[in-house]
């Protein structure tokens, strides 16, 4: 089938080959292939239960496929592990955030990766300079790198956890509905920083039950049915009909 992959030149940074995933009798994931190439936005749609979260968690490394391969930068890897993941430059925003609610901004971009000074005393000043500069990149409007989490707004917060993924991902961003529980302002506020993480040329794939933000967002939106890849289409080259008879299977 078709990947409807961009022709580049460049090596995809994530290559998913006939990936199968089983829990005991259910079968999650039926040999699914997909291509991610640097500094495209993939779309993962298909209905609940179609195996969306599922294959987040194989990328980053939370479920071992049962057979199939991964490969990043052209090269196979596994991952028995979130921590192999991260090692391998790739990094997931949850709908949930795993921020830290009492501490700073700076202190959540770098939780449980504090970068150290002699003594091991935190590098306080290279965590603030570093937050600095990428929520300035990103345009993540926050008061300052100082504000604590649970002063900021959901569309702020999930700014940050954006900005934290970005900051350790060297490869791939993996986005799990990252507009769920926002509204409408906000909402598009981050869909401004997704857009710009596209110029940092690293992959993103991003779940999202918005056909309005797949369609703003995405360069490929690949639809999933019952676990297997029903196609890919390029976002330029199909409409909203086409991605909901090809996610319902009702044509
Ligand atoms: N840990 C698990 N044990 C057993 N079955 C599972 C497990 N995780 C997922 N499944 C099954 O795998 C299939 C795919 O589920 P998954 O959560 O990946 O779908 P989804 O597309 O993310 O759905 P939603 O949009 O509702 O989150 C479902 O049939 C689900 O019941």
């Amino acid at each position: 089938m078709s990947n409807n992959a961009p022709n580049d030149g460049f090596q995809p940074v994530l290559e998913l080959k006939d990936i199968h995933k089983s829990f005991d009798a259910i079968v999650a994931i039926e040999n699914f292939s997909l291509d991610v190439h640097p500094g495209e936005i993939v779309a993962l749609v298909g209905d609940n239960g179609a195996g969306k979260s599922t294959l987040i968690k194989i990328i980053s490394g939370v479920y071992t496929p049962t057979s199939g391969s991964i490969l990043i930068d052209g090269q196979p890897v596994v991952m028995s592990n979130a921590t192999m993941a991260r090692s391998h430059g790739i990094e997931v925003v949850y709908q949930d955030l795993a921020l830290a609610d009492q501490q700073t901004v700076y202190m959540n971009m770098f939780l449980g990766r504090e970068p150290t000074k002699s003594f091991g005393l935190l590098d306080r000043k290279k965590m603030i300079a570093e937050t600095e500069a990428l929520v300035k990149e990103l345009d993540v409007r926050i008061p300052s790198a100082h504000a604590t989490i649970r002063d900021l707004s959901g569309g702020q917060r999930q700014g940050v956890a954006i900005a934290r993924a970005t900051h350790w991902a060297s490869k791939l961003v993996l986005l799990d509905e990252p507009t769920a529980a926002l509204g409408v302002a906000e909402t598009a506020k981050v869909e401004e920083i997704v857009e710009s993480l596209k110029k940092r040329n690293i992959g993103i794939l991003i779940i999202s039950h918005s056909l309005d933000q797949v369609f703003k967002l995405s360069d490929r939106i690949c639809v999933l049915r019952r676990g297997k890849q029903i196609g890919v289409r390029k976002t330029s080259e199909t409409d909203k009909n086409e991605i909901i008879a090809m996610i319902t299977g009702l044509h």
